[in-house]
């Protein structure tokens, strides 16, 4: 262990090499490499990522201490290369360091459209757009044909995102569904992955160019700038006859108008456009990734697949044609609640959390953190560690049953949103979201593999960005049960 003057006690580091330090030992999938490199160097790890000292952090008690112990001397956020792009220089929520523009806007959109009641308003808007993906499901049933999952749960989530925050229908607007699907994955990858820029701060840009990425995050960017200033001549538009009344993007817009000051500054239309990026790639991909890990793993395990439908049908018993189980009646539904838990314990949406960055020195395990050092908490790590789950490989959601585990952020051994003062500040909206959506689903139809598929050959293959979704699309057969 290196230990100066200075500096006190540094955390153990796996060697590295010169100048990318141990860049080259990240992999395409770096929570699982650091999960490893954390088995032989420890809970707190310093690695160096070209020029940038990272601290890695994978047990409950290390997050604990970094979480909430010492939350205040590292909740700011790092300047990412990825990030600036799209969060309009770090003007969103996610991105932005942390500072009073931070947490007025935080504050904000927590009041007008994270909050119960807000989520609890825009319960009618998700029971039309499930109405008529379950019609459109039931006719790809009598036909027998494999639906798409993943494309099926984005596209949802899409239209009651749009209805709800921006007050538009998505369809009729610069961008189709297929498109849309296309660049917001892209968006997300690139925001999320490591790029030179961010660990050579002066020669990085070249590789970047080099390797494609520059130039895949402009087209990117362009095309979703487009599709927000369509958004917002929208709402500017006078005499719209489909709205009744004012939704959040003409809230913003009257901000703007106002010149209203929020902490350093005006708010300006790259601040709307930075916020509504943040719901756009925060509030829809996050909970499709949820719900599509969910169906394969209850694809991959019919046990629990018969258990959680079971629970399902019992407790709300009868299914009067098209009937949607509404958010009231969830709460009843424990196990798929359970399943849930068992599923973000094995695919966290965001492994790595969104980086963090030392604003002040602390210690963690007596090793001391430095001021600059950029900071991850390993949540795949933690829920798969064999020292805090019995057989953390099986997908067992009754391991939940009998222990007070939430995933609330007030648990450190169970992180889907993170935790301290930046965890996700619409965790209600999002666990709702998956809830809604997966017991509807799995109410009405029962799923069967494609023809030739077989449980054992499901691929689990993860794709990272920022966060990390099912690799390949998810396709299962729906089947109408005869009883229901
Ligand atoms: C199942 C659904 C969701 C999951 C698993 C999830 C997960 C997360 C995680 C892990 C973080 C980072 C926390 C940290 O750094 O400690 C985060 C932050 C954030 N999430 Fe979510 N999220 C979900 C839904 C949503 C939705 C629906 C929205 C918006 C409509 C949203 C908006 C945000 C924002 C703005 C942040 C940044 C907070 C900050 O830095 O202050 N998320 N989320």
């Amino acid at each position: 262990v290196k230990r100066t003057k200075q500096h006190g006690r540094q955390p153990p580091s796996p060697p590295g090499l010169p100048l990318i330090g141990n860049l080259h030992q990240l992999g395409i999938l770096p929570h699982r490499s650091l999960w490893e490199l954390s088995k032989k160097y420890g809970p707190v790890m310093l690695v160096k990522l070209g020029r940038v000292p990272t601290v890695v952090v994978s047990s409950p008690e290390t997050a604990r201490q970094v979480l909430r112990d010492h939350d205040l001397d590292c909740c700011s956020r790092p300047s990412v290369e990825g990030a600036r792009k799209f969060s309009y220089n770090y003007r969103d929520i996610a991105f932005s360091r942390y500072d009073d523009y931070w947490k007025e806007l935080r504050k904000l959109c927590v009041r007008e459209l994270f909050s119960t009641k807000q989520v609890n308003l825009i319960q009618p808007i998700k029971k039309t757009e499930m109405k008529k993906l379950i019609t459109s499901i039931t006719e790809s049933a009598s036909e027998e044909t494999p639906i798409n999952l993943s494309e099926t749960f984005l596209s949802l989530n899409v239209n009651v995102v749009c209805k709800a925050s921006f007050g538009v229908s998505f369809q009729g607007t610069v961008l189709n569904n297929e498109k849309f699907q296309g660049l917001v994955n892209e968006a997300i990858e690139m925001m999320g992955s490591f790029s030179a820029s961010d660990f050579f701060p002066y020669t990085g840009w070249i590789f970047d160019r080099f390797t494609g990425l520059h130039a895949r995050r402009e087209r990117s960017m362009r095309d979703l700038d487009a599709f927000y200033e369509q958004m917002i001549d929208l709402h500017l538009q006078k005499n719209r006859e489909d709205r009744s009344e004012d939704d959040f993007v003409d809230l913003l817009l009257k901000l703007e108008k106002e010149e209203a000051v929020l902490g350093y500054g005006k708010l300006t239309r790259n601040h709307i456009k930075a916020i509504l990026m943040n719901i756009l790639l925060g509030g829809i991909n996050t909970s499709a990734i949820t719900m599509t890990w969910a169906m394969a793993e209850l694809a991959r395990n019919p046990r629990v697949m018969k258990k959680v439908q079971s629970e399902i049908r019992e407790k709300i018993g009868e299914n009067k044609k098209e009937r949607i189980i509404s958010l009231d009646e969830t709460y009843q539904l424990n196990y798929l609640k359970m399943v849930i838990k068992e599923t973000w314990r094995l695919h966290p949406v965001s492994p790595l959390l969104v980086p963090r960055e030392v604003t002040s020195e602390f210690k963690i395990n007596g090793y001391t953190i430095q001021p600059k050092t950029r900071l991850h908490v390993n949540t795949w790590g933690i829920g798969r560690d064999p020292q805090v789950w019995k057989d953390p490989e099986e997908f067992v959601p009754e391991r939940f049953m009998d222990c007070d585990i939430e995933a609330n952020g007030q648990h450190f051994e169970l992180l889907p949103f993170g935790g301290g003062r930046r965890i996700c500040p619409a965790m209600y909206m999002g666990a709702t979201t998956v809830e809604f959506g997966l017991a509807n689903l799995l109410y009405q139809f029962d799923w069967k593999l494609p023809e030739g598929a077989e449980v054992e050959n499901i691929d689990m293959d993860e794709a990272f960005g920022l966060t990390a979704h099912k690799k390949h699309d998810l396709l299962l057969v729906p089947v109408k049960p005869l009883d229901l």
